[in-house]
């Protein structure tokens, strides 16, 4: 039987819930999956870090308090995040990189995804950041050092739309697509249309575990235009830039400007897409479209992404499922390894 050694790599909603699915699942994937997870390492910023090469208790894990320095309570941990220690020296096979996603450099993520590739260990990554920003230079890196790169959970949380488009709907022709990309920002209309302020809106996202470290990148857009690039250069082999993409975001729709939609039978919402033109060029934008209540993009509520893929030979594609959320997300990272079993397994 396989069992993966797993260092988690920053111990906030999305790698606590992989925690949590370890605890409760892991005997039941053993039969079901072929494999079984056992967690070696543990680092992050706020709580420090712990390595333990014969594993560590996945639900001792889960109940740690979000305390700083909270590591250094459990036997062998300690208040200092040793991230590369962790990545590089825990005796992982592969790391679940899930740190903030920063949308302007891709940092510290970038760095720890390089380390773990260098040193001959696979990547799992909900991170949004080193994929828009450094993705051909890491799945180049995977390549040569041969190891995987694994990335499903950074569109659209766990509902599989990456390995999807790119297997299922291989010689289907993608021309483009264009998607409700952000969990946070449909909620945050979703909720608007029921009565709430914004800003409280926000707040609810947060505490649902939606939202980004910083929410402005979830409202103003940058996240989903993060989203846009990522599929755009994997599915219609452009080479976009984040700067190649406009964005903006819902920040600006009123309340007023809600209502009035409501009752001319449209609804707010923020579509990125992106599209292959007659030169063979790739647009792609962000932007808050009033969509009429018809379209089918217009009732995906809260949390739920849509995207609708644009298909030579199949017409319109569309793919609906969770957007965010802690657990959603984390079963992204167990897609990863799966993936990762099925290539690389022995
Ligand atoms: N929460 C969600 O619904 C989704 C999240 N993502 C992405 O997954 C990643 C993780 O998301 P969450 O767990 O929700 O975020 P979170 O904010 O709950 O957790 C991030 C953790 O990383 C730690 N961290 C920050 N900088 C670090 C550093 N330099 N070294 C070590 N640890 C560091 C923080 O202390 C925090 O505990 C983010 O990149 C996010 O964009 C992707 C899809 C959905
Ligand atoms: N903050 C993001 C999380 C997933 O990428 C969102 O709300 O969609």
């Amino acid at each position: 039987m396989t069992e993966y050694k797993i260092a988690l790599v920053g111990f906030g909603g999305v790698n606590r819930g992989l925690a949590q699915l370890i605890a409760d699942r892991n005997a039941e994937w053993k039969a079901s999956l072929g494999f079984g997870i056992k967690i070696v390492g543990v680092t992050d910023i706020f709580l420090g870090s712990i390595v333990a090469k014969e594993g560590l208790d996945a639900k001792q894990l889960v109940a740690l308090p979000i305390e700083k320095g909270a590591f250094a309570h459990l036997p062998g941990g300690t208040a200092e995040a040793l991230n590369e220690t962790v990545i590089k020296h825990s005796g992982a096979d592969m790391i679940a990189e899930a740190t903030f996603t920063n949308p302007v450099d891709g940092e510290p993520a970038t760095t720890f995804c390089r380390w773990a590739l260098e040193s001959g260990i696979h990547v799992v990554t909900t991170n949004k950041g080193p994929i828009a920003l450094h993705g051909a230079e890491l799945k180049d890196l995977a390549r040569r050092h041969g190891v995987a790169f694994e990335y499903e959970g950074s569109v659209m949380s766990g509902t599989p739309v990456i390995r999807l488009a790119r297997q299922a709907l291989a010689g289907a022709e993608v021309q483009g697509f264009e998607g409700i990309l952000n969990g946070t920002s449909n909620y945050v209309l979703t909720r608007m249309k029921d009565g709430l302020t914004f800003n409280d809106a926000v707040a609810q996202a947060q505490q649902l575990g939606y939202a980004e470290a910083d929410p402005t990148a979830d409202v103003e857009g940058f996240d989903v235009r993060l989203k846009v690039v990522i599929l755009a250069n994997e599915l219609l082999n452009a080479r976009l830039n984040v700067s190649d993409v406009a964005c903006s975001g819902i920040s600006s729709i009123s309340p007023e400007d809600i209502a009035q939609a409501s009752a001319n039978g449209a609804s707010w919402k923020l579509i990125g897409s992106a599209s292959r033109e007659v030169d063979g060029s790739v647009r792609a934008s962000v932007e808050a479209r009033l969509l009429p209540n018809s379209h089918p993009l217009a009732g995906i509520c809260g949390a739920t992404n849509a995207v609708s893929f644009n298909t030579a030979l199949l017409g319109a594609v569309t793919v609906s499922g969770p957007g965010a959320g802690r657990t959603e997300t984390a079963f992204a990272l167990l897609s990863d390894i799966i993936a990762i079993h099925t290539t690389h397994g022995k």
